[in-house]
């Protein structure tokens, strides 16, 4: 994988040896922004041949409680991407005081609301407000993010349901990739509910719930892995996840050459030459570029993939709700 060029020149007394060590096979970036937009070129089209065929438009309501200022960029992003793919969408706005009971009755609302396809309530909540409470609340068949438990337990049993979008996001990129997961060793490091253990569910799924199969033999790491433990558990990885929020956590020694590397962190850091907040992964992406196969970089990796993929779920829902208006009307 590495050249290895040496030149070396004498002058008197002295003996200059330069190595450089050029990568002829840097690893290839996935980029989540190109492969986003290819998809809701299509997710547009699918939208349009629905809606023609005298469907309702489909819609997603997103709810934001609080004010918190990456919440405001990621649903943004979500209702520019509605936008692209001709999904109408509504965003509504709690303040940071809200009772739980005040949003479980926003969220009853849109449930029984005929004209809402999907409904979100973006995390983080503010801490008087019980965020499982939250997210069971939000009707399973408009449950586009997949947090419901009723979405959680089909994923984790191979059925049919909602599967999260960021998990969605991971396996989206991997097959437009070509990267093999089938028997192949695959690390996920860290265990959130809403990203790490429904990707871990996924990665090893045998894909009786439609979605295609990936069948890895995957390894769950965490807080509590040993540092050492951690390197030894990602060399064997042929695919390594990270969903952690700690800067640099993976490094080059830690990534087998040729491997998957995909980046979920999300971390705001000071730059240091600019002095601006600047966004990172948890991967080293200078260092871990030289070893891997494949790298998600961040931003513009999983983060434009998980928007896609919330409008993929948007869609597959009022197509559902459309199935099930025509089967109601059969009936009467
Ligand atoms: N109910 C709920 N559903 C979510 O899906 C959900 C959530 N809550 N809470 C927070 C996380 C995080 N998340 C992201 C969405 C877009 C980008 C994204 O667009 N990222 C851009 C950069 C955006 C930026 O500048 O920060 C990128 O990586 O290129 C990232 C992360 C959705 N989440």
């Amino acid at each position: 994988m590495f050249k290895c060029f040496v030149s070396s020149w004498a002058v008197p007394g002295r003996r200059y040896v330069t190595k450089v060590l050029v990568n002829s096979n840097m690893a290839q970036i996935i980029d989540g922004k190109v492969i986003s937009q290819e998809i809701r070129l299509k997710l547009n089209e699918e939208v349009a041949q629905f809606v023609n065929a005298g469907n309702p438009q489909p819609h997603l309501t997103a709810v934001i409680v609080g004010e918190d200022p990456a919440s405001e960029i990621y649903v943004r992003n979500k209702m520019t991407a509605c936008k692209e793919v001709g999904i109408s969408s509504e965003t509504k706005r709690l303040p940071a005081t809200t009772t739980e009971e005040e949003l479980l009755q926003l969220i009853g609302e849109l449930n029984r609301d005929d004209s809402v396809s999907g409904v979100l309530v973006q995390l983080p909540v503010p801490e008087q407000i019980n965020e499982r409470t939250i997210c069971n609340a939000v009707a399973p068949e408009k449950d586009v993010d997949g947090f419901n438990e009723i979405n959680m337990g089909r994923l984790a049993l191979d059925m049919e349901g909602f599967v999260p979008a960021t998990p969605l996001a991971v396996k989206t990129l991997l097959e437009h990739c070509n990267i093999e997961t089938f028997g192949r060793n695959a690390v996920v490091v860290g265990r959130s509910k809403n990203v790490s253990l429904p990707l871990a569910i996924l990665m090893h799924s045998d894909g009786k719930n439609a979605t295609k199969a990936l069948d890895a033999t995957v390894t769950i790491c965490h807080r509590y892995t040993p540092p050492k433990e951690l390197a030894i558990h990602c060399r064997q990885a042929d695919i390594i996840v990270v969903a952690v929020g700690k800067p640099g956590l993976i490094t080059k020694d830690m990534v087998k050459p040729g491997a998957c590397v995909i980046d979920v962190g999300i971390n705001r850091i000071k730059d240091e030459k600019t002095g601006n907040d600047k966004l990172v992964g948890d991967v080293d992406f200078e260092e871990v570029r030289q070893v891997a196969g494949h790298i998600s970089p961040v931003p513009g990796g999983v983060g434009p993939m998980t928007v896609t993929m919330l409008m993929y779920n948007t869609l597959k829902a009022a197509k559902k709700a459309a199935q099930n208006a025509s089967r109601k009307s059969a009936l009467v």
